[in-house]
């Protein structure tokens, strides 16, 4: 996994103390990081446009339009003359070699945008609003100076966005990055080192990181004599909506839970491999309950909330005041927003809207886990928040493949699998969400067609 910082000006800062650098070298850096990739990816004729703001990022630009002149065909667009010591520095160098200044933007084959950095600090004014809207109606391959200028530090949208296939941000992940909103904004994320020390980020704390393919731990067999008892035994309780259960048994048992049964009081109908019964299983090592559940007796609820037990808690199950007097050491919690707003306001941490929420989730998933620094919390988006007392490991991997009913019954069924198998709580569902959006970003064939089955067919060959 990678850190993922709040925010880096007072990391810059302190390692242009710690390590006797200056601004302009930093900077100097990040404008080579960019030049890099453009370097590499594209061919020396082609056109590009630079367009910079008055602040820092676009005193980037202005370097990068220095560092690929006469290498490329570039041309650099100035909102307005620089308003920062170093800008105005940058300025003078590259007017010392003739960069092509143009005084209207145009359809290059890429467009850098340097407008608004993670200094962004107000409402965009019309004009602003006017540029990023025409630059994102070129078709040029876009790239974004740190952050996608009119995303705010908090990785809000302001009133539009500049909309990015890549950005290049200097130093370090920014959370600001990771909001569910930016993701259509931000594109690719690559980080362009500024010449500190990489050993300055892994000494400085941070409570946030980024999940890697390489953090999947997958349920591998590693001894031979076993027994499908080895493996653990899931109980899925069943309710109104049987397949919400059958979605999340199917998914558990190709996990590789040794047993999964699903507990009804009706005969229903379910697939040959799981197993049915009445009352939760001796040898019951996790639970999952809440998907398609319906209503339920509060008596019947409770006598399975208090079983010491791990417990994947999910969808309907959010809108009962019970869970409230469970949420400990034994619970995980994968609400969607809706869901998670209306345990917010169960709780008597806030009633917002999911708007609100959305646009703030970090603030909300921090709230709520320090009221309830047992719980194992999932938060379901764009970017799947996992969370646990102070700490927040973010899953980018997801696609919008997966917005369709029952692709989270996949994963509480995943989860409530590794749960059942031994796994400790934050260690399953990171492991599961990334089984879950890695099948999905797998799936080749297009992003409308995905089922739950072939999600489910996915995990099966990760
Ligand atoms: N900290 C450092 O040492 C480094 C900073 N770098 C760059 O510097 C950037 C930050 O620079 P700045 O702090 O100058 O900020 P920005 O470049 O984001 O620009 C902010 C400027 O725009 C103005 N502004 C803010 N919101 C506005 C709005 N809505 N409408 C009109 N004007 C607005 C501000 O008053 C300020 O003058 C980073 O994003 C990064 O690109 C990099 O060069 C790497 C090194
Ligand atoms: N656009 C998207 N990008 C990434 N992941 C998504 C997207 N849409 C949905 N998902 C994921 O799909 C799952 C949907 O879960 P949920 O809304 O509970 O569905 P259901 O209850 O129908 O099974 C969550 O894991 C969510 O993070
Ligand atoms: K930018």
């Amino acid at each position: 996994m990678k850190k993922i910082f709040d925010e880096v000006r007072s990391l810059d800062k302190k390692a242009i103390e710690n390590y006797f650098l200056s601004e302009d070298i930093l900077m100097e850096h990040a404008s080579i990081g960019i030049q890099k990739y453009i370097t590499k990816k594209f061919k020396k004729n082609e056109k590009i446009l630079i367009v910079s703001g008055t602040g820092n990022n676009g005193a980037d630009g202005i370097a990068l339009a220095r560092l690929l002149h006469k290498k490329f065909d570039v041309s650099l667009y100035l909102t307005n003359e620089p308003k920062t010591e170093i800008g105005k520095l940058q300025l003078k160098r590259a007017k010392s070699i003739n960069v092509n200044f143009v005084k209207d933007i145009f359809q290059a084959d890429i467009i850098v945008d340097c407008i608004f950095g993670t200094g962004l600090n107000k409402e965009l004014d019309k004009n602003s609003i006017d540029l990023i809207e025409k630059l994102n109606n070129f078709k040029s391959f876009k790239i974004a100076c740190d952050i996608p200028s009119g995303l705010d530090i908090l990785g809000r949208v302001t009133t539009i966005a500049f909309k990015a296939n890549i950005t290049i941000t200097m130093g370090a992940l920014k959370t600001a990055l990771f909001s569910d909103v930016a993701k259509d904004y931000v594109g690719k994320i690559k980080v362009a080192k500024l010449g500190i020390e990489d050993e300055f980020f892994q000494s400085t704390l941070t409570n946030k990181y980024l999940l890697e393919k390489s953090d999947l731990v997958l349920p591998y067999r590693n001894i031979e004599n076993s027994h499908k008892g080895t493996y653990g035994h899931l109980n899925v309780i069943s309710g109104e909506k049987v397949g919400a259960s059958i979605i999340a048994s199917m998914a558990a048992f190709s996990f590789g839970t040794g047993l999964v049964t699903i507990i009804s009081e009706n005969q229903e109908s379910i697939p040959h491999l799981i197993m049915q019964d009445k009352v939760i299983s001796k040898n019951c090592t996790a639970i999952a309950i809440g998907m398609g559940l319906g209503k339920i007796d509060d008596s019947k609820l409770e006598n399975i909330l208090k079983l010491k037990l791990p417990k994947v808690l999910d969808a309907d199950i959010f809108y009962n005041k019970l869970i409230l007097e469970y949420l400990n050491e034994y619970v995980v919690l994968t609400p969607h927003p809706k869901e998670f707003i209306s345990l917010l306001k169960l709780a008597n941490i806030t009633d917002i809207s999911i708007e609100e929420l959305q646009n703030n989730r970090f603030k909300y998933v921090k709230e709520f886990c320090n009221k309830y620094p047992d719980v194992v919390l999932l938060l379901k988006g764009s970017n799947v928040i996992i969370a646990q007392d102070d700490n927040i490991y973010i899953n980018s991997f997801g696609n919008s493949s997966l917005s369709k009913g029952g692709s989270g019954d996949v994963l509480s069924g995943l989860i409530a699998s590794l749960l059942a198998q031994g796994y400790k709580r934050v260690e399953g569902c990171i492991s599961a969400s990334l089984a879950h959006t890695l099948s999905a970003l797998n799936y080749s064939k297009n992003n409308y067609s995905l089922t739950p089955d072939n999600l489910i067919e996915g995990i099966k060959n990760l």
